[in-house]
């Protein structure tokens, strides 16, 4: 970037933090996450140390907070209140402990770890063990006094253990349950809501009338002990027991370590179990315990040297909506994705998310090129959840879906009862290759090696066209070497877990024919009551409708699926390349001898080997029924990857718990 670009940009950037700033610190309603203000301030941090001669001296990356209201009596801190360092990855927790470790010298050096409450900064002054005066950061020199709302919160003791003089700090703050009652309540009166927990807590404490600060069941967790009379401590730790033992409130989640790697370990454990806490906290706050060592390091501008805030990664973000990509799934439905400008989202890029259907478009009066907030679900895939229409410019267009199937140009139609747009031509390009890609999936055929690209591969060269031809494939084997990525070991591998595949059991080749509405539970149901393929293939409506877990409209479906010559030449095929159509397993009533008989099973956390959903399915496969939430009724927990409450809840409980690994090895055991 140039000079002059530079210069423009950093005085854009000023004024809109700036703005932001008033907006949070002073008035309580921001109007953009903490994510997209730190982004600002990040940029022109970075911008300043390109260019340093540019930096303006009273830059916000300079200051602390906001101006104190004038109708607050000023109260002119003996210590300036500061801000905190930032650290968002583990590299920089490590740089920071680097440079701790550089200014104090050979020495050794011991961290306190805390949960960043979110909430704000309050300081309270005791005189002999009583409390005289409260107040805010304000703009770290001058803050408001809010003495008499402070006094309204109960876990500032009025009068200490033991009379002495000092000053705590500490974070005041709305628990998540007064937060969402007194939300509940402005709605009903029709009043403004909070943007959340910390905005509210701030709001309360910069009433005028400390009945209404009094009815917001604020609460406080005090961090820091300074300005003591009398006596003496020497680290942060001493300090905090010595704040809890005259009757402060400190958070019980502190640590303390020596080593960097265990203290971004216990960051990790949080990051999992912050969901699960009454009180929001947006990050975990780490400082230097030695004093001694504190003041070696000192302080910048706006924060202490020996302390570091590390920021969560957010959970929900905001970007813009770029366009809206259409396609055609197995059973033809069209879904529409959106395309994001691609946006950080707990610890991955975003650049894609699911709208389901088109009545979400529509319900969200979704544009393209607005602002939307996205979000994991599950933790997984991504999904808007909201749009942001104040921040719309008018240059946003609106989208409407295809009338014609963007894969084969037939028309798409609507079935009774559906809000999605369907492809409904049997022939349709689109159908038939993601009805491959589903045969053999992992919960289907389970054809090691033939991943989603190679079959679109296959299919697009005109190499298969049905799941019966891959059962021919090992006749073109000089086709598939020419393949991109296809050596002699990778193919000899695909063409013997193709034959292996021939040995499945019916429900796996059944359920891998994708017949509309029979998912693998149904399809094991099926397989089990008639044994063969050829009993599924020649019975009536009625005689499936006459088993308990199959319904009218997956009655339907089967006797239809049955009768299109297509699917009878695929099945002929399958036939006569040896694939077996007999059920292998033992025809017990309710399958008693299946691993997962009988069992309530939960799967929470992101497995590396299936999604979600195949998990849910295989599960079911297996004889176990999948529920969302864990209860004393629950046998088992299958924990993956960032289990996080319902895990906890599970240990609470005495549920037995399975991780990944365990789950794998029962697959591997029942085929
Ligand atoms: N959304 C917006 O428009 C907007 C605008 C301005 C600021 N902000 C948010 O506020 C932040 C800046 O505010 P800040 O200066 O208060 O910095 P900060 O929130 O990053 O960190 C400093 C504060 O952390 C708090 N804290 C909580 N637990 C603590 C603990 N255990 N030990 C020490 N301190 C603890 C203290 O109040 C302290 O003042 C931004 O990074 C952003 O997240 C958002």
């Amino acid at each position: 970037m140039d000079r002059l670009t530079a210069e423009k940009r950093m005085e854009e950037l000023t004024k809109l933090i700036e703005r932001h700033n008033r907006l949070y610190h002073e008035e309580d309603r921001p109007e953009i996450s903490d994510q997209e203000y730190d982004q600002l301030v990040r940029e022109l941090i970075a911008l300043e140390e390109n260019f340093p001669e540019l930096a303006q001296p009273d830059s916000p990356t300079k200051r602390v907070g906001g101006a104190p209201l004038p109708f607050f009596e000023k109260v002119v801190h003996k210590t300036p209140m500061l801000s905190l360092g930032n650290a968002f990855s583990e590299e920089d927790l490590r740089d920071f402990d680097r440079r701790v470790r550089q200014a104090v010298g050979n020495q050794a050096v011991r961290y306190v770890c805390e949960l960043k409450i979110d909430g704000l900064a309050v300081s309270l002054l005791y005189e002999n063990g009583l409390f005289v005066k409260g107040a805010t950061r304000g703009d770290g020199t001058t803050g408001e006094d809010i003495t008499q709302n402070l006094r309204t919160i109960r876990s500032i003791p009025l009068r200490l253990r033991r009379p002495l003089s000092l000053e705590a700090r500490g974070e005041a703050y709305m628990p998540k349950p007064a937060f969402e009652k007194l939300n509940k309540e402005r709605e009903e009166r029709g009043e403004p809501l909070f943007a959340n927990p910390r905005n509210s807590a701030a709001g309360s404490l910069r009433q005028l009338d400390p009945k209404i600060a009094a009815s917001r069941q604020l609460d406080t967790f005090i961090y820091s002990i300074g300005d003591l009379q009398g006596e003496s401590v020497e680290s942060h730790s001493e300090g905090l027991d010595l704040l809890e033992s005259l009757g402060f409130k400190v958070n019980p989640e502190r640590r303390t370590y020596s080593d960097i790697e265990e203290v971004i370990a216990f960051i990790n454990s949080w990051t999992q179990k912050r969901p699960s806490l009454p009180y929001e906290i947006d990050g975990m706050v780490i400082k230097v315990d030695s004093y001694a060592q504190q003041e070696e390091l000192g302080f910048t501008a706006k924060s202490p040297r020996w302390a570091i805030a590390y920021k969560f990664p957010a959970e929900e973000a905001v970007t813009i909506l770029e366009g809206i990509e259409v396609s055609v799934g197995r059973t033809g439905t069209v879904t529409p994705t959106a395309l994001l400008k691609p946006v950080s989202l707990a610890g991955t890029t975003v650049k894609r998310a699911s709208l389901h259907n088109e009545d979400i478009i529509r319900e969200k009066g979704l544009l393209i090129g607005d602002h939307v907030v996205v979000k994991k679900a599950g933790d997984i895939i991504p999904e808007i959840v909201a749009v942001l229409p104040e921040r719309r410019t008018g240059d946003e267009t609106p989208f409407s879906m295809p009338t014609h199937c963007p894969e084969c140009g037939s028309e798409l139609v609507r079935l009774e009862d559906e809000v999605a747009l369907r492809c409904i031509n049997p022939m349709c390009p689109a159908l038939i290759r993601e009805g491959i890609i589903h045969f053999v999936s992992r919960t289907a055929m389970n054809i090691d090696g033939l991943g989603e690209k190679v079959v679109a591969q296959l299919y697009n060269d005109g190499i298969i066209h049905s799941v019966a031809d891959l059962y021919y494939l090992h006749q073109q084997r000089d086709v598939l070497l020419g393949m991109e990525r296809m050596g002699e070991k990778s193919v000899d591998n695909l063409l013997a877990a193709i034959e292996a595949s021939k040995e499945n059991s019916l429900e796996r080749l059944l359920f891998g024919l994708g017949i509309r509405l029979v998912g693998a539970k149904a399809a094991k149901v099926l397989a089990e009551h008639f044994g063969h393929m050829d009993g599924i293939a020649q019975a009536q409506e009625e005689e499936f409708t006459l088993i308990d877990e199959i319904g009218p409209k997956m009655a339907a479906s089967l006797y239809q699926y049955f009768r299109q010559p297509q699917a009878e030449a695929v099945i002929e095929r399958l036939k006569a390349a040896g694939v077996n159509m007999a059920y292998k397993g033992v025809r017990v009533e309710g399958g008693e001898n299946l691993p997962f008989s009988g069992k309530t099973i939960v799967v929470t956390g992101t497995l590396s080997a299936m999604s979600r959903q195949e998990a849910e399915e295989t599960i079911a496969r297996l004889g176990g029924k999948v529920t969302g939430s864990v209860s004393k009724k629950t046998d088992l927990v299958i924990v993956g990857e960032k289990a996080g409450s319902k895990l906890e809840k599970a240990e609470k409980l005495g549920v037995a718990v399975m991780d990944e690994a365990g789950f794998l090895q029962i697959l591997e055991n029942n085929g």
